[in-house]
């Protein structure tokens, strides 16, 4: 199979045996993967399965420990890395962006651009980048002279895709997209993955790491799955369905039943009510003692700051906004809002919840390590040590940190600003099952999201459209037709 792999002349890159060791964690152990050109190859795995790490090493920002990449057949495993992989026209979007944000969007282009250099490179900069967003995302709204500081996650992945996509000099042959789509609604999702089919159709290659299973069966010709460093299936994609490629990758796949309604006699409490700030009529966000409230429509449309006036508004006064119990928040954006990223998993995981563990004037470090600990358990962090450094952990397991500082901190009110980014299948549907329970012990949950599948996890859904509410469903009207209809004809 390997050696028919090495002479197959469509295979453009080929890892045979890689390993890859951070300090006594074994992230690879002996992957081998060939990379056809003209195809979609999904990739799939738990959190921590070794995704991220195999990708870093085909795009050279990581050296193998052992094992070999051959290229058209030739071992280059020996002067491999990212100039090598740049010459071959291998390009990854990082699941953690990586645009500079004190530069433009056409800025950022010229980084990745050598060639554009000399008098008006910066005009070249920007037609190049916006010509690549017009293709892939056509009716996007990015000026290539923004700041990309002042984008919002969604308009930054964009652009890191669109950038990744561009040529100048060299032809793009491979285009690894590290859940790509994991900030963007699904009206953007569907114009990536309609533009990577006509690319592959073009010759080109893609790696797609996706943990929505949805996206991997529609667009993927080849699927590879991953469970603890290693690769447990590669074929093609109609071999799979839902379910064969969920247990692949070690979970079980369970039928989500809708949320049970509550009962009618349940007594109302009010928690929260707030009106966006250009709601401009009497609609208002209504949230009782257990209730979960769906926040959905396109994304950038108001959602976030919604949450965030009422994460504001419990502790500060705010015109239309009234919040009767405590906060936490579980942030969208974990690299500029969530994560403390020089410290520890536990600190992290602990930090809302300090008076509890404070004994007299001091924390109680052991009293914060059996907390740390419990959640490592109960939510699955993948990690031989709490204590270890937090950006030692994978994409998702830093998200899971995120969820058990929330769900684990005394507050009535959880605010979720698209709180799945990057989290496993397996782990989603244990988190699906907590929030139920904290809901009926009578927790009040507020979820933004921008998968469809999980606003049937909640009692009522507003759907947000240019900053105010122009939908309210509940029951069986939260169906995604509904949802896209509120979306798209409210800016009629
Ligand atoms: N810099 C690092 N230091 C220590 N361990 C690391 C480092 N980077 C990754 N690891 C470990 O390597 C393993 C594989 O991580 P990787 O990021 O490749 O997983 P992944 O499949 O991409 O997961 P996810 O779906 O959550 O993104 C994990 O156990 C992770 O904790």
């Amino acid at each position: 199979m390997q050696m028919q792999l090495q002479n197959n002349h469509n295979v453009l890159i080929h890892l045979d045996g890689v390993e890859k060791n951070f300090g006594a964690v074994r992230a690879l152990a002996r992957v081998s993967l060939a990379v056809p050109a003209g195809v979609c190859l999904g990739l799939v795995g738990h959190n921590g399965a070794g995704k991220s790490t195999l990708m870093n090493i085909l795009a050279g920002t990581l050296s193998a420990s052992a094992g070999r990449i051959l290229v058209s057949g030739d071992d280059v495993s020996e002067r491999y890395g990212v100039a090598a992989a740049n010459r071959l026209g291998i390009r990854c979007v990082f699941q953690e962006l990586s645009l500079c944000p004190n530069l433009s969007v056409a800025e950022n282009a010229r980084i990745m651009h050598p060639p554009l250099k000399g008098i008006g490179w910066r005009r070249r900069a920007a037609t190049l980048i916006g010509g690549m967003l017009d293709s892939i995302f056509p009716g996007h709204d990015i000026d290539p002279s923004q700041l990309v500081g002042d984008l919002s996650i969604a308009r930054r992945q964009m652009v890191e895709i669109a950038r990744a996509f561009s040529a100048t000099d060299t032809q793009v042959r491979l285009v690894i997209l590290d859940e790509p789509t994991s900030s963007l609604d699904g009206v953007l999702a569907g114009q990536l993955l309609a533009f990577v089919r006509n690319f592959v159709t073009g010759g080109g290659a893609v790696i797609l790491i996706s943990h929505l299973l949805n996206e991997i069966l529609t667009t993927a010709g080849r699927i590879v799955v991953m469970r603890d460093g290693g690769v447990v299936a590669d074929r093609v994609a109609r071999d799979f369905t839902r379910v064969t490629l969920v247990e692949s990758m070690g979970s079980v796949a369970q039928e989500q039943a809708p949320r049970e309604q509550r009962s009618a006699t349940a007594a109302v409490e009010l928690k929260v009510s707030a009106a966006p700030a250009v709601q401009g009529d009497a609609t208002t966000l209504v949230a009782n003692r257990g209730e979960v409230i769906g926040l959905a429509g396109l994304g950038g449309h108001g959602q976030t700051e919604m949450l965030v006036r009422i994460f504001h508004g419990q502790r500060k006064a705010q015109a239309g906004v009234t919040v009767s119990g405590s906060t936490a928040m579980v942030a969208g954006d974990r690299q500029a809002d969530g994560l403390f990223p020089l410290w520890s998993i536990c600190g992290n995981a602990t930090i809302s919840s300090l008076t509890r563990l404070t004994k007299g004037w001091l924390i109680d470090p052991r009293a914060e390590a059996r907390m740390g600990e419990e959640w490592k358990q109960k939510i699955g962090i993948r990690t031989p040590d709490m204590a270890n450094p937090i950006l030692s952990l994978s994409g998702g397991n830093q998200q899971k940190v995120l969820f058990a500082r929330a769900l684990g901190s005394d507050a009535d009110i959880i605010l979720m600003d698209d709180p799945m980014r990057g989290v496993d299948i397996g782990t989603k549907q244990e988190v699906y099952g907590m929030l139920r329970q904290e809901a009926a012990a009578g927790r009040t949950f507020l979820w933004y999201t921008t998968e469809m599948d999980e606003l049937k996890h909640c009692d009522r859904v507003y759907v947000f459209r240019n900053g105010r509410i122009v939908d309210e469903l509940s029951g069986d009207s939260i169906i995604e037709e509904r949802v896209l209809h509120s979306s798209f004809e409210a800016a009629a």
